[in-house]
């Protein structure tokens, strides 16, 4: 049996009352690309910072290549041979590569002699891993999977012989992650050890070893993955069987609900952000909108939703027209009022008050709903008996009205913010990344939701970087590019590879 490059034994860490990692014990080969999922909450990325050495463990103990270690510090995990790559980056976008790279590896020699050494060995590593990353480019000027490569670049330069991925692809285009995947297998092939926490089965039955799967907390199996299929896995996490399956009828579309033409968005630097966008969407079906992250549909939800004032064109909902509105109260409260729903795609900035508790963000934006005031005054125990009622229809976990949403895991959050709503009872919801980090049980929970919605004749539309998303609940498909409309497909003539050469700008 090969060697263990990190075994994990007996580890317990709580947050208060949350148990989030219970007497977790398991071994991950030296070489192997290994995969950890799990649903929501279930304490994958506590176990990862345990190891990484944000946290520190209650008990338990960690060792590295068969030696006891004890890990204080992120300092201390580079150190000791392991790298972590985040979710979101930690790069100075000004910086050049081979700065960013060396930032904070410096090693008390002179900037100068470092920055050439730096530049030899990033070439061999470039060479070794087929990375492709110029040392010379502005890091801010490259796209998502150019910069990810830059985080792999630097946890290597920095000697790592672990690498912790923590939903890499959760902001790739499928092209990029097989680009990544293909890095993925070389650094196996030389012998390193990759962790892989993701929520996507395919990629998990694609590129790993093995896999550990966690829920609420602990560790509930540990298979080889040429062993098991994509259902075992969603039902050895969710714990109960999953249907992977969407069950959708036929759209009927009515009437037009939404209409957009000539839309452009200027920013203040002169870039030009929407180009010329023009789309129709009838009640009863949903429009998806696939594109690589940062190519207009995040400012045509904005536009959409009121938050940001295009710079001309015309986007007109059930006979009146926005762009002109006259309104005293911000546009965004105008355009709910009117029946326009919206679920941001960050969800944490934008939708939701991570220090307010569950029930406090179960009310944003409906203050004004008589059902929970009294007079001038909120009516507390209607809004925290709204909230339990979208605590159980969503099975929000942990069932807390009163905990800081803060606190909740990203797909327990999500649920909140689209049962808030729902609850309006919108014409049109306006969706943007309704499942990112999102597991697979919550996932298929959200999509028979808006499936449902849809049936009952609400507009949707849907902006996602997942492209299996986009596929398995539009009915029509724009993509965007450089902040134009590059195609317009029926879902039904739509494949991951014509999306994608669209979302790359091909026509
Ligand atoms: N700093 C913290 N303070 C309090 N509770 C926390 C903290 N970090 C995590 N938790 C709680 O610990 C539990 C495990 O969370 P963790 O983020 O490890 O789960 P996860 O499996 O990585 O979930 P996700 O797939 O959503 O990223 C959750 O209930 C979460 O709310």
């Amino acid at each position: 049996m090969a060697e263990l490059a990190i075994e994990l034994i007996g580890v317990n860490k709580r947050f208060g009352e949350v148990h989030a990692n219970k007497n977790i014990s398991f071994g991950i080969r030296k070489g192997a690309i290994h995969g950890i999922i799990g649903e929501n909450g279930a304490g994958k990325s506590t176990l990862m910072s345990i190891l990484y050495g944000y946290y520190q463990a209650d008990s338990g103990s960690i060792r590295i290549n068969g030696q006891e270690q004890r890990i204080r510090s992120s300092q201390d995990a580079i150190a000791k041979g392991i790298g972590m790559v985040h979710q979101h980056f930690m790069l100075v976008d000004p910086f050049t590569v081979l700065e960013n790279i060396v930032l904070g590896a410096e090693e008390g020699v002179s900037l100068e002699s470092s920055l050439a050494a730096a530049r030899r060995h990033l070439a061999e590593l470039n060479r070794d891993y087929g990375l492709q990353v110029d040392p010379d480019a502005i890091v801010g000027e490259l796209g998502v999977g150019s910069q990810q490569r830059v985080e792999i670049l630097k946890a290597l330069y920095r000697g790592a012989d672990v690498l912790i991925l923590d939903e890499p692809t959760a902001v790739l285009t499928p092209q990029e992650a097989d680009d990544l995947f293909r890095i993925l297998r070389l650094l196996k092939q030389q012998g390193k050890t990759v962790i892989l926490i993701t929520h996507k089965l395919r990629e998990v039955l694609d590129i790993t070893d093995a896999v550990t799967v966690m829920r609420a907390g602990e560790v509930v199996g540990q298979v080889v993955t040429a062993e098991v299929g994509k259902e075992d896995l969603a039902d050895l996490m969710v714990g109960r069987k999953v249907n992977l399956q969407l069950n959708k009828t036929p759209a009927k579309p009515g009437k037009v609900v939404l209409s957009v033409s000539g839309l452009n968005l200027v920013d203040e630097r002169g870039v030009a952000l929407l180009k010329d966008v023009g789309f129709e969407l009838r009640a009863g079906e949903i429009v998806g909108i696939a594109g690589v992250s940062g190519n207009g549909q995040s400012e045509l939800l904005e536009v959409l939703s009121g938050m940001r004032e295009a710079t001309s064109g015309s986007v007109n909902f059930n006979g009146t027209e926005l762009s002109t509105l006259k309104t005293r109260e911000p546009k965004a409260a105008a355009y709910r009022k009117l029946g326009i729903a919206h679920v941001p795609e960050d969800r944490s900035r934008e939708g939701l008050v991570k220090d307010l508790a569950t029930f406090e963000n179960a009310i944003l934006g409906q203050h004004n709903d008589k059902s929970i005031r009294r007079g001038w005054l909120f009516n507390r125990q209607a809004i925290v008996e709204r909230c339990r009622r979208f605590i159980e229809e969503f099975d929000v976990r942990p069932a807390l009205t009163h905990r800081r949403i803060g606190l909740f895991s990203g797909g327990n959050q999500q649920k909140v913010i689209l049962a808030r709503e729902i609850h309006a009872n919108p014409q049109l919801m306006l969706i943007g990344q309704p499942t990112r980090g999102v597991d697979i049980g919550a996932i298929e929970f959200i999509h028979q939701r808006l499936l449902q919605l849809r049936d009952e004749g609400k507009a949707l539309l849907l902006v996602s970087v997942e492209l299996d998303e986009i596929l398995a609940l539009s009915d029509r498909i724009i993509v965007m590019n450089a902040g134009a409309i590059s195609g317009e497909l029926p879902a039904a003539e739509a494949t991951a590879t014509s999306l994608g050469l669209l979302m790359g700008g091909h026509k």
